[in-house]
């Protein structure tokens, strides 16, 4: 099991200001509130629970698919999702569906860990890989053309592959674990881009409904402190390194940027993507028009 103890500020031997009955033992990332541990548990499932209820993600029978790479979003995604649907009879038939890129020494060890969860959580895997799919591993494509622009084609063959997989499973919707924090990244990068198209479609809960087959973010208001903090908490087992190819400087930079900024001021995740959210296009600007590739029709990328 991986466990990462997460950086937090202690909480001074004061009382649980939810509840005031147990002691303090944390202080909430988000709100920097002392609160207990139960508490926390509370509030991080109700929160999402709500994010769920809220946005209509899904309706009763639906049969849906957890993209699971094993890190520590998608396993508390996986946790908490099978959690709330028995609790609050959500109704639906969950999957765990995880894509092998081939990257040894990463992907093979984090699958190790989905296998582990669908034991743990009781819920159905279904595995594709890259080898199957396209014929190629993505360290036979490293070793062909070097480690150049390796997660642009890596993130654009997964999606594919995700969709592939999901109308495997035939199910109506694919969840996954991208959190707060990402999306703020990603809203400061499409910023810094001018990419205005995908300015407008990063924030969104639930994207691709014209397309195979909808995704949506459950975690769109959660905060990554907080899934690190819950997982360790819940002692969930997720793997936690980072992929041996070609790390994204440039996220890195912005990535830094909004962890300065949420050490000042916690809400500047949430100010960001409302941020985001709040961007009108104007009518007259031209916009990108969605292409499909000539070769295998699936919906191809703008790069
Ligand atoms: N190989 C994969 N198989 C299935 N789903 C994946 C895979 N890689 C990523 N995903 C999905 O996309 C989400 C965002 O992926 P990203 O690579 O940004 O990882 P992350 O933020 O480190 O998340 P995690 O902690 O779940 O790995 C994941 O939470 C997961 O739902």
């Amino acid at each position: 099991m991986a466990e990462v103890e997460p950086k937090q500020k202690k909480a001074s031997g004061r009382q649980c200001c939810i509840c005031n009955q147990r002691r303090a033992v944390l202080k909430r990332p988000k709100t920097l509130e002392q609160i207990c541990r139960e508490c926390f548990y509370a509030v991080f499932e109700d929160e999402i629970h709500r994010v769920i209820v809220d946005n209509q993600l899904f309706k009763p029978g639906e049969r849906i698919a957890i993209g699971a790479s094993g890190g520590k979003d998608s396993t508390v995604l996986a946790y908490v999702l099978s959690e709330l649907n028995r609790r609050h009879k959500y109704g639906l038939d969950l999957f765990l569906l995880s894509v092998d890129e081939g990257i040894t020494g990463y992907r093979d060890d984090s699958l190790e860990t989905v296998k582990r969860n669908e034991i743990q959580y009781g819920l159905p895997l279904k595995v594709v890989s890259y080898k199957d799919l396209y014929g190629w591993t993505m360290d036979e494509i490293v070793k062909m053309i070097g480690l150049k622009n390796n997660c642009t084609f890596c993130g654009v063959f997964r999606r594919q592959a995700l969709d592939r997989g999901a109308a495997l499973l035939k199910v109506d919707k694919l969840v996954t674990g991208h959190n707060a924090d990402d999306i703020a990244e990603t809203v400061l990068l499409n910023i810094l881009r001018g990419d205005i198209a995908r300015l407008s479609r990063c924030t969104s809960i639930t994207t691709g409904e014209d397309g195979p087959i909808p995704r949506c973010k459950p975690f769109k208001y959660t905060y990554e402190k907080e899934i690190v903090m819950y997982a360790y908490f819940k002692r969930l087992d997720y793997f936690s390194t980072e992929c041996i190819y070609s790390p994204n400087a440039y996220r890195g930079f912005a990535r830094e940027f909004i962890k300065d900024l949420e050490r000042i001021r916690p809400r500047a995740i949430l100010d960001i993507i409302k941020s985001g959210e709040d961007f009108r296009i104007s009518t007259s600007t031209k916009m990108p028009e969605q292409g499909t590739c000539e070769r295998c029709g699936y919906i191809s990328s703008q790069i």
